[in-house]
């Protein structure tokens, strides 16, 4: 059967300014731009601008859970905030099914309020996600029972230990009822028993006709457990896209992990390779 895309991205380009007070000012020509000629195409690098992300193309396919590597500052969370509608494109496009849900989590404590307490910021984070009081109240067995963080949902977020916003996060997120969902690295903090558990719960949430997960994390062992496909990226490029997801780790490890020194990549190729087995 052929597989569906969900999210298709074409061409994309992003820049940023190193100099802040001149992308401001870059900011606002832009928006200028936009107003008085929509039609006019966006000016290439002008002073002080560098390309954070190059002719990226990608899909995201239903049924598949798509992992994204790349060593600090390649461009992940910036690709994944340009699909989530955050970021304007300089370049390129990004197409997805009609009336596609997207829910992405990118920083476990973001809209969060500290002095409320876990059960509060459901319905903070719940209505910043776009669901209604009654959605969210529908939801809160299913929140208060996937986090399983019991009498602790009534404490103050603010005195929340990592892995319990993780917990908290992860679940409010789920509750959304997402088509796509996007990880960026909020699971590296939640304990083995509770990662393991979203690991499962990702797995059966793609099972279902139409979902998919982007999944960004530089660790290993959680690629191989639940990626499908893995795409590498590099200073701001696609280099490698591989269906044979320990294959392309090894080549990620090999071509982008060598600041590690050898033998940290000989550790690392053996993780791989204890999973081949
Ligand atoms: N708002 C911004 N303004 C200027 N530069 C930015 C901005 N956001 C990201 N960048 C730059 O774009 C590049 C890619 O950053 P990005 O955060 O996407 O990388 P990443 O792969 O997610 O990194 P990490 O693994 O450290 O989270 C970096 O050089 C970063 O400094």
């Amino acid at each position: 059967m052929e597989k569906q895309p969900l999210i298709q991205v074409s061409g994309l380009h992003k820049k940023f300014s190193s100099d802040l007070r001149r992308g401001l000012l870059h900011g606002a020509q832009d928006m200028w731009r936009d107003i008085v000629s929509p039609s006019r195409k966006n000016p290439g690098l002008r002073k002080g601008e560098f390309y954070s992300l190059r002719d990226i193309n990608m899909t995201l396919y239903s049924g598949e859970i798509l992992a994204i590597v790349g060593v600090n500052g390649s461009g992940k969370t910036t690709l994944m905030r340009l699909i989530s509608g955050i970021y304007n494109l300089d370049g390129g496009t990004i197409t997805s099914l009609p009336g596609l849900k997207l829910t992405a989590i990118f920083a476990l404590s973001a809209g969060m309020q500290p002095l409320f307490t876990g059960r509060e910021n459901i319905y903070i984070k719940g209505s910043m996600y776009g669901m209604t009081l009654p959605e969210i109240e529908a939801k809160v067995p299913f929140i208060e029972s996937f986090s399983e963080l019991g009498d602790r949902l009534d404490r103050p977020f603010g005195n929340y230990s990592s892995g319990m916003k993780a917990r908290l996060a992860y679940s409010i997120a789920m509750a959304t009822n997402p088509d796509v969902f996007i990880i960026d690295e909020s699971l590296a903090v939640g304990d083995s028993a509770f990662k393991a558990k979203c690991m499962d719960n990702l797995r059966e949430f793609v099972n279902e006709p139409g979902k998919g997960v982007i999944f960004i994390t530089n660790h290993i062992r959680k690629i191989l457990k639940v990626a499908d496909r893995l795409l590498v990226l590099d200073k701001g490029s696609v280099i490698h896209e591989a269906e044979d997801v320990g294959a392309g780790l090894e080549f990620y490890i090999n071509n982008c992990n060598k600041h590690l020194g050898a033998e940290m990549q000989k550790n690392k190729l053996a993780v791989i390779k204890s999973y081949e087995l």
